[in-house]
């Protein structure tokens, strides 16, 4: 039984994709009304679907590998009719998500110990406000959780993750703006070790990719996260604002690069319609999408499910 046929004979786990997706929909809806309203499957017929697909910003390259893959089932299973494709298509992008492989898309946290992760990326992502609603889900679960204001660039930034430290209601560690962001690290380190907390949340500055100053001083707090706790940081998150678009692909490269990522936060995937990025990230870079934002209150932080995210964007085909 194809993917298609399995994900809608179930019901969507987390109805926050809903909402949250339907900016997104609309792309994939107009594939729908293509599908309906094509007569036979040409050249035009597979134009017009790369169109449509790069408009949501799944990637040039993503694309052609698709349809590639799309024409040779076209001539495999001698379909005449354009809707019969809608299967084939959702089965496709799914399969390019999967890759033959399971992908664990759970944030890797160890009972009894101090887990902490890093959060990276370029200016006004929603690194900050990821680091508040991610803090209340693990202080809901009775964790002890310590946030650290690692970003002492930028004015207000460090009041702002303080105010979110409140809503969750969980602890707090700053020093003075203009600190070394590595040495704010290592005596919030020091301070979670003795007084045992779960988990540590480190915000740091945005930052362009292109700057390779900033990008060695992410290096750095990384060495010294490392230094302090051997087997930390547990989680290396890269936060990328999904209404970026393709630039978002190119911040996934060069922060890998710097900081051997162990995932991605999607955030503001309600703000777009160009939801595709998620089908772009994986093939092109192998990194899971752990959690994505839907919205700006402290609950719209989900994790990310790929059956819950396609059944949302393809509702529209049945
Ligand atoms: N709609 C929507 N807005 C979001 C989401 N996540 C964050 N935002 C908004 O994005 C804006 C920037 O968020 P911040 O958390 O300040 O971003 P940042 O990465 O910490 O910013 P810098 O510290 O400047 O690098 C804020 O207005 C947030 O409310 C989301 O999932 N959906």
């Amino acid at each position: 039984m194809g993917f298609f046929s399995r994900l809608f004979k179930k019901k969507p786990k987390n109805d926050k994709y809903q909402m949250g997706l339907h900016k997104s929909r609309s792309s994939f809806d107009n594939l729908k009304k293509l599908l309906d309203e094509s007569d036979t499957i040409n050249d035009d017929l597979f134009d017009a679907i790369e169109d449509l697909l790069i408009s949501a910003d799944i990637g040039v390259d993503t694309v052609l590998h698709f349809t590639n893959e799309l024409r040779n089932e076209v001539i495999n299973k001698q379909f005449e009719n354009p809707s019969d494709l809608s299967e084939t298509i959702v089965d496709k992008l799914f399969e390019i998500y999967l890759k033959d492989e399971f992908v664990d898309t759970t944030l890797s946290f160890t009972e009894g110990e101090v887990n902490v992760f890093l959060f990276v990326g370029v200016n006004g992502v929603g690194k900050t406000t990821t680091i508040g609603k991610l803090a209340k889900q693990y202080k809901d679960q009775g964790k002890k959780v310590l946030m650290v204001a690692g970003d002492t660039f930028r004015a207000g930034a460090i009041e702002q993750l303080y105010e979110w430290s409140k809503r969750a209601k969980v602890d707090f560690y700053q020093k003075d703006a203009g600190s070394d962001p590595s040495s704010v690290i290592f005596e919030a380190l020091e301070k979670a070790k003795k007084e045992t907390y779960d988990l540590v949340l480190v915000d740091t500055a945005g930052r362009l990719q292109n700057k390779v100053n900033l990008m060695n001083e992410l290096s750095k707090m990384k060495r010294v996260i490392e230094k302090a706790l051997p087997s930390q940081p547990a989680e290396t998150l890269l936060v990328i604002d999904a209404t970026t678009g393709q630039n978002g692909m190119n911040q996934a490269k060069v922060f890998n690069e710097a900081t051997d990522l162990t995932g991605i936060v999607l955030t503001k995937l309600d703000g777009t319609a160009k939801g595709g990025i998620v089908l772009a990230i994986r093939h092109l870079y192998n990194l899971p999408i752990k959690y994505v934002g839907l919205g700006e209150k402290i609950d719209d932080l989900v994790p990310f499910d790929i059956e819950d995210y396609i059944y949302n964007l393809f509702k529209g085909f049945f």
